[in-house]
C-alpha cells in the first residue's frame, strides 16, 4: 500500500522485520554516541506492540553498561501489573547485561507528587539521541490524550518540564489507567530520532488522517510537526 504521508513512512514486509529495522536504527543511534565518546541515551515507549522489537534491539552486540534507557510514558502502576510498561521494557532488556533503565513510576507517591524527582533525572538525560514512540486508536502518542485536561501543558512547547503527572481518564483507550507519567512535547521533539512504530493498515490510516486532524483530537499530530524530518514511521501491516 503506497503512503500518501509527507513525512518518511518505511514499509516492511512483516512486523518482525520492521522491528529488526527499528533495532538496527537504534543501534546506529548507540554507536554514534559511543563514537563521540558518551553515554547513549534512548527513551521508549510501552503498550502492546514493541516489546518484539525491544527483544530484538536487547540481543545486539552493544556495549549496554554505557546505555540510560528512560520511558517516554508510563501508566501509574507497580510493576507487577500487567499494565506497567517499564516491566514490560524491563522484560525486553533481560539480555542486555550492564543496561540502565530509569523507570518513570514511584508506587508510594502519586503522578503529580512525584514530577519533582522524575524530571530532576530527566534533566540529566536529555537530549535523547532517539525516542520511539507507539500510537493508539485515537491517535494518542506518549499519554497525550485526546480530552485528557493536562493536555495542553503536554503539548506546551514552552515548558521546561520533562515529565508531568496526567489524567487521562476522559480518553476511553487509556482505561483503566487513568493516572500516568508522560514525558511532554518538547523532550520528545528535541531528540536526534524520533522513531514511530507502528502496525497494522487501521493505524496507517489513523495516521493519515492525523496529519490534518486538530491537534486536541489527534495529539500525535503535535509531534509529527515539531519532529519534522527527524520523524520516521516504521510500519508494517
Ligand atoms: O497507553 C499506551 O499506548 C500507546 C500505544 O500502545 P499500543 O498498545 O497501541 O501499541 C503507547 O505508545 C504508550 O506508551 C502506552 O502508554
Amino acid at each position: 500500500m503506497e503512503s500518501t504521508l509527507a513525512f518518511p513512512l518505511l514499509s516492511f514486509p512483516s512486523r518482525p522485520a520492521a522491528g529488526e529495522a527499528l533495532a538496527s536504527a537504534l543501534a546506529s543511534r548507540v554507536a554514534e554516541a559511543h563514537k563521540a565518546g558518551r553515554r547513549a541515551r534512548i527513551a521508549l515507549s510501552g503498550g502492546s506492540s514493541p516489546e518484539p522489537a525491544y527483544r530484538a534491539f536487547a540481543a545486539l552486540d552493544l556495549n549496554w553498561s554505557q546505555i540510560d534507557i528512560a520511558l517516554v510514558d508510563d501508566r501509574w502502576v507497580s510493576t507487577d501489573n500487567p499494565g506497567s510498561n517499564q516491566a514490560m521494557i524491563e522484560r525486553a532488556f533481560g539480555a542486555a547485561t550492564g543496561v540502565t533503565i530509569h523507570g518513570l513510576v514511584r508506587p508510594t507517591l502519586s503522578a503529580r507528587q512525584a514530577e519533582a524527582d522524575i524530571n530532576a533525572i530527566m534533566a540529566e538525560l536529555r537530549p535523547f539521541d532517539a525516542i520511539v514512540l507507539g500510537m493508539g486508536p485515537d491517535a494518542h502518542t506518549a499519554s497525550w490524550f485526546p480530552g485528557s485536561p493536562d493536555l495542553a501543558a503536554c503539548l506546551n512547547p514552552d515548558t521546561r518540564a520533562s515529565v508531568i503527572g496526567v489524567d487521562a481518564g476522559q480518553a476511553p483507550v487509556a482505561l483503566p489507567y487513568r493516572e500516568r507519567m508522560t514525558m511532554t512535547l518538547p523532550c520528545v521533539c528535541e531528540a536526534g530520532h524520533v522513531l514511530l512504530l507502528l502496525f497494522g493498515d487501521d493505524k496507517k490510516a489513523i495516521l493519515e488522517s492525523a496529519v490534518t486532524a486538530p491537534i486536541t483530537q489527534a495529539p500525535i499530530r503535535a509531534a509529527i510537526e515539531a519532529a519534522g524530518p527527524r520523524f520516521v514511521t516504521f510500519w508494517a501491516s
